[in-house]
Order: C-alpha cells, then structure tokens, then sequence
C-alpha cells in the first residue's frame, strides 16, 4: 500500500485527489492538510461520507503524526516553492500539480531531493491528452516556426498564463529550427497581443463556463494549422495524477513534465 498525503485537499483539484485514490487498491490516504478546512473530517468535505481522517492545517502538523509515502500538491503559486521544500527536506517523495514554480526554484528542489534521497515530479497538466498536444507541438514547431497559443480557463484560475502554456511554449522554442516573422503589430491596448514566454506569444482567457483548454496555432503560407484540447472535467488529471503517485516510488530523480512517467 502507497500512503499518500494530499495538501490543498479540499480545493478543486484536492477533493477531485482524495476521491479518486479513495477507488484505487494499493493507495490509501493518510493525511490531509487544507487550512481553511482544519478540524473537518475530509470525507464530509469531498462529499464522500464522514471517514474519520481529520484535515489539518499544515504539513509541519500532518509530518508530526506520521510521515507518507508520497505528498501531492495542488495548492497555490504562493506557498508551492515551501511546502515542496519541507517535503523533500524529509526526504518524503512529492507529485507537484500547482503551477508557479520557476527553473531556478526547480533546480533548487532538485538538488534537495537528491541530498535526501527523495524522488519528485512536477507536472503543469496530467491529462494524457494536455501532455500530447505539448508533444505534437513541439513536433510542428520545427516546421511552423509562427505560432501563438490561446489557453482558456475557469475565472477563479490564480494564475495567467497558465503552467500548461509555459510549459508548451518552452517545448516549442526548444523544437523550433527557424525563427518566427518578425511582429511588425503595434498596440494601440497594452496587452492586446498577449504576453510573450520564450519568443512564444500567450493569450489567456478567463471565464466562468471553461475548466481547462488550450489551442495553439500554427500559421504558415495559405494555410493554418490548428491543434486543441479541451479538459471538460477534472477526473481527466486522475489517471495521471494516480500513476504517478505509483511511479515517484521508484523513479529516481525530480523531473518536470508528465513525458517522464510515460514509457
Ligand atoms: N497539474 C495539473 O494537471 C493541474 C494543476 N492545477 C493547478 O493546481 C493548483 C490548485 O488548483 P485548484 O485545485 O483549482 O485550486 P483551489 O484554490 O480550488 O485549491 C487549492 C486548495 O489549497 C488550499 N491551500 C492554500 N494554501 C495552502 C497551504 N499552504 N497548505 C495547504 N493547502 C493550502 C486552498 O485553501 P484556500 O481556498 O482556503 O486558500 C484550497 O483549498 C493551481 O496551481 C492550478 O493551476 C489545476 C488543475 C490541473
Ligand atoms: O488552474 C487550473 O485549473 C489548471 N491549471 C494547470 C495549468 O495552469 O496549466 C493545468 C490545467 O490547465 C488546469
């Protein structure tokens, strides 16, 4: 049995955690920590019936009572670069799904695992689908050098742009061989042509109705190329987030990018 820890368990993205491991056979929760919730029993919050697992409010108390297997992480930017300190200083495994963290944070958290014989993955998006369409783009960016990316979220998102196109657009300055057209487009609106990310530009779209999408377009002479996925629900992040909660067992290192964990 794999003890697992979810931090933030009551968000979004927590509770969708908690149930799901709930279904599985060789995991188990052992712990949950969520501030806003502390002292409530998690099944009563994730709306699975009471199950007598109290949620605490931080990781310092959770690690006092007992130390997991494994932490998952879907909690804020703000407090993502600590909490993943704190675990990996335990030398505790860690599966990060927030957003936030940047290269130099990365390189830091990597070292810290190595000094303590912990493993850790930190992937912007578990859905298989997310983490084909970063790969396919890579794939046309060497052919299509001129490309924009469109990601279109929930408006309660903390974050813009998101993590899946940050993500996207380094594959894509890594994978071009030429150089985009120069953008001769002057604002006439700070921001109406987006933010640019590695010489890739981002739009970031945020309104109630969406979960998570992302397009990326590819323009080239008299013709477009236009790849898109579409997360409708977040049972879609499950079956990568329960893998890899398997694989951060026995796969050493700290790695960024689902891609790590797929054979
Ligand atoms: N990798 C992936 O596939 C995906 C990643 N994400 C990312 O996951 C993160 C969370 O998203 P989402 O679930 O929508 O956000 P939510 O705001 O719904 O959930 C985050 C939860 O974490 C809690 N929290 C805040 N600070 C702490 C802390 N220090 N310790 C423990 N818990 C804390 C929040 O409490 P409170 O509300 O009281 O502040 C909240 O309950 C974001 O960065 C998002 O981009 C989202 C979807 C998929
Ligand atoms: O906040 C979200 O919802 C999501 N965050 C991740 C991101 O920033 O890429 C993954 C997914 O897009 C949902």
């Amino acid at each position: 049995m794999i003890h697992v820890l979810v931090n933030g368990a009551s968000g979004r993205m927590g509770s969708e955690v908690v149930r799901s491991i709930l279904g599985e056979d060789d995991l188990d929760v052992c712990g949950a920590v969520d501030p806003g919730t502390a002292g409530h029993d998690l099944g009563e919050i994730v709306g699975t019936g009471a199950n007598g697992i109290t949620i605490v409010s931080s990781l310092q108390e959770a690690f006092a009572v007992n130390k997991p297997d494994v932490v998952v992480d879907f909690t804020s930017p703000k407090v993502i670069f600590d909490n993943a300190k704190f675990v990996l200083e335990n030398g505790v495994n860690i599966i990060i799904g927030t957003t936030g963290l940047t290269a130099e944070q990365r390189d830091i958290l990597s070292d810290i695992a190595d000094r303590h014989h912990a493993n850790g993955l930190v992937a912007p998006n578990f859905s298989l689908g997310a983490v084909l369409l970063m790969k396919l783009s890579a794939e046309v960016a060497k052919y299509m050098p001129n490309v924009e990316i469109i990601e279109l979220h929930h408006n309660k998102k903390y974050d813009a742009p998101s993590g899946t196109a940050k993500l996207t657009a380094e594959k894509i300055a890594d994978a071009r061989v030429e150089e985009p057209e120069e953008d001769l487009t002057k604002e006439s609106l700070p921001g109406a042509r987006g933010g640019k990310y590695k010489g890739v530009t981002i739009h970031s779209v945020r309104l109630p109705g969406y979960v998570a999408h992302q397009e990326v377009l590819f323009g080239g002479y008299g013709e477009l190329l236009t790849l898109r996925h579409d997360s409708l629900d977040r049972k879609s992040f499950m079956p990568g987030v329960m893998m890899a909660c398997r694989k951060v067992m026995t796969t050493d290192g700290f790695v960024y990018g689902l891609e790590n964990y797929l054979e």
